[in-house]
């Protein structure tokens, strides 16, 4: 793991930004698509900000969710709405979305429909995750009902998930699809999130998720 500390959270937000620029121009140099998987929640929205007016082919980019709360988008808390609404903006209004909720009572009736649409973005070149002070990341809850078989070496490309921690259904990426990511980053704001991250080092992935993921992951924090 390499960790990088700002000064603050707008200094974050515009440094980051540049990084994941960075990173999905040096994968469109390649020729052919760039696939970019961005974390919801109340974290990202200042990166997506500085990201959506980025110079690079957005109408070459695929842009999906590490995970979704399974709301329509016009609820305050979809993930998709938030995206749409700080990043997929200016420039980077041209990239392409894949949407992780469909209409439907439950996530597993639409799993199959939402695991089709991004099957032909995988994997994942330049993911960026968020965390939160309980150590989950993406949809995976400590505590999580489908936690096990998310984590797990034959995991599915999407995971249904219920939480006490979460006040709806989740669907989430497995562990093994995020972990395929080519570049992984990890944006966490907060002294509570630092304790939590130290915390999850070296722990089993069932009691703290994150630590899943930290072996080739770049973390970028401020106070
Ligand atoms: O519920 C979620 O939580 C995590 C962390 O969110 P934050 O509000 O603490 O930044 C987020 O990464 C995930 O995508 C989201 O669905």
């Amino acid at each position: 793991m390499k960790l990088i500390e700002y000064s603050d959270e707008e200094m974050l937000a515009i440094d980051l930004a540049n990084t994941l620029a960075g990173e999905l121009k040096n994968v469109l140099l390649q020729g052919g698509r760039a696939s970019f998987v961005v974390p919801g929640g109340g974290t990202p929205g200042p990166v997506f900000d500085n990201l959506c007016e980025a110079r690079i082919a957005w109408d070459r980019v695929d842009v999906f969710l590490s995970d979704e709360r399974w709301l329509p988008e016009v609820h305050v808390r979809s993930n998709a709405r938030l995206v749409k609404e700080r990043l997929l903006t200016g420039r980077a209004g041209e990239a392409r979305f894949h949407p992780l909720y469909a209409k439907a009572d439950t996530p597993e009736e639409m799993i199959p429909t939402l695991e089709a649409g991004i099957a032909p973005c995988l994997p994942i070149n330049v993911l960026l995750l968020g965390m939160g002070e309980d150590m989950h990341t993406a949809s995976l809850f400590p505590g999580g009902d489908n936690l096990e078989v998310a984590l797990s070496a034959e995991a599915p490309v999407l995971v249904p998930m219920r939480s006490e921690a979460a006040p709806e259904p989740r669907v989430t990426l497995s562990a093994r699809v995020l972990k395929r990511a080519m570049a992984k980053h990890l944006v966490i704001i907060g002294d509570k999130k630092r304790n939590a991250l130290e915390r999850a080092v070296g722990r089993d992935p069932m009691e703290a998720p994150i630590a899943a993921f930290l072996d080739d992951m770049t973390v970028h924090w401020a106070e």
